[in-house]
């Protein structure tokens, strides 16, 4: 399939410089999709294996087995170098792992170099969410920040199936750069200004997920998987409204859509680990089998401690908190949910 290199407007735009940080399943399948943009894009990982099989054979068997990636791809283990020059960095390694990664390439990136979160999470300590991690490492101004989120499963647009995705910043210039970074005739991005709202649906999205995961590996059904999503929109709604995110963005891509995304596909590591935990495997056994990074694990508690800190309910969160970390039994977690006070839909 042929990629959109540019859009029609800019034709004599130069070709931009991109660095992804993280060589998983979604930084390599984003430096795909800036390459299939038009861009030249340096991938950094930390494993010297994955790194070679990116740069000369042009795959990532660990993490896209079967994918073969573009030519103006390649890979270093070097993060400066990586980012050296680049108009674009994307940073796709766990949430919890993001600062320590960023904060030593603080004096490597050029003074107009934008920075894009990949992440879905919330940091654990500090509940911040990762555009702001990203800033306060490496001391940035946070409108040279973009977050991307939306219905963006990794394999699916390695495979170049077609799909939509957020680009959310506080600049519409940082935005519209992304934006012309990453779109293509398989991958359009919308801008969005409500970083909070698309940041805070991709992070608990994942919580949801698990909840869903959970109700699925009891043997529940759809009736349960649609109250479990439905009921988790509102709670998701709720908080980021009470942290100032604009109401339009929940039922949008990275709200509702990809709520259902994560929520119904067998390639979702956090619906996978949710399913596992439902069938009755401890919480280290279903880490073990999903294998990846599956955000909600952690940032289930930091969104809790979120919605505490505000006075907000959220009790499909603090139900998952309480069956993967506080050891409430796994069969508890839908009577716990049902037994709750009156309420009316809308309240
Ligand atoms: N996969 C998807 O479909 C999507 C994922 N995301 C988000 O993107 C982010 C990254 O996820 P994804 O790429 O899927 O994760 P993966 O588990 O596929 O890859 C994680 C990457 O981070 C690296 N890594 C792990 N620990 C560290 C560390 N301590 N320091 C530096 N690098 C580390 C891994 O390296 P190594 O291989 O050496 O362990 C690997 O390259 C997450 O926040 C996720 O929610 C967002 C949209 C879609
Ligand atoms: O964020 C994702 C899809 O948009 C990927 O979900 P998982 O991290 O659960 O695989």
């Amino acid at each position: 399939m042929t990629a959109d290199l540019l859009p029609p407007d800019e034709p004599e735009a130069p070709r931009l410089r991109a660095a992804v940080l993280g060589a998983g399943s979604w930084g390599t399948t984003f430096a795909a999709v800036m390459a299939d943009a038009g861009c030249d894009v340096t991938v950094w990982g930390r494993d010297d294996t994955t790194v070679r099989q990116i740069a000369d054979d042009h795959r990532n068997e660990a993490y896209l087995p079967g994918i073969e990636l573009p030519a103006r791809v390649t890979a270093t283990t070097d993060a400066r170098a990586a980012v050296r020059g680049a108009d674009v960095v994307a940073v796709a390694v766990p949430s919890q792992r993001a600062r320590a990664v960023l904060e030593p390439l603080r004096d490597a990136l050029g003074p107009r170099t934008v920075v894009v979160s990949l992440m879905k999470g919330v940091e654990l300590s500090t509940d911040r969410r990762m555009s702001e991690v990203v800033a306060e490492a490496l001391a940035i101004d946070p409108a040279r920040v973009a977050v991307v989120s939306g219905p963006n499963l990794a394999r699916e647009i390695a495979q170049r199936q077609p799909t939509a995705t957020v680009i959310a910043s506080t600049s519409d210039e940082t935005a519209r750069l992304v934006a012309r970074a990453c779109a293509s005739s398989y991958f359009r991005p919308y801008t969005n200004p409500d970083v909070v709202g698309v940041e805070l649906c991709g992070a608990v999205k994942n919580v949801i997920a698990l909840a869903v995961g959970i109700s699925q590996g009891r043997g529940l059904g759809y009736n349960t998987m649609a109250t479990v999503i439905t009921r988790g929109l509102v709670e998701i709604t709720r908080l980021g409204l009470a942290l100032g995110a604009d109401a339009d963005t929940f039922p949008g891509l990275a709200g509702m859509g990809d709520l259902m995304a994560t929520c119904a596909s067998p390639d979702s590591r956090n619906h996978t680990l949710g399913g596992h935990i439902g069938r009755g495997m401890t919480l280290d056994e279903a880490v073990a089998a999903t294998g990846g990074t599956a955000e909600g694990v952690k940032s289930c508690r930091s969104v809790l401690e979120l919605a505490q800190s505000l006075g907000v309910d959220m009790p499909i969160t603090h139900a998952v908190v309480r069956v993967l970390h506080e050891g409430l039994p796994v069969e508890q977690l839908a009577p716990l949910l049902l037994a709750r006070p009156h309420k009316a839909e809308g309240a």
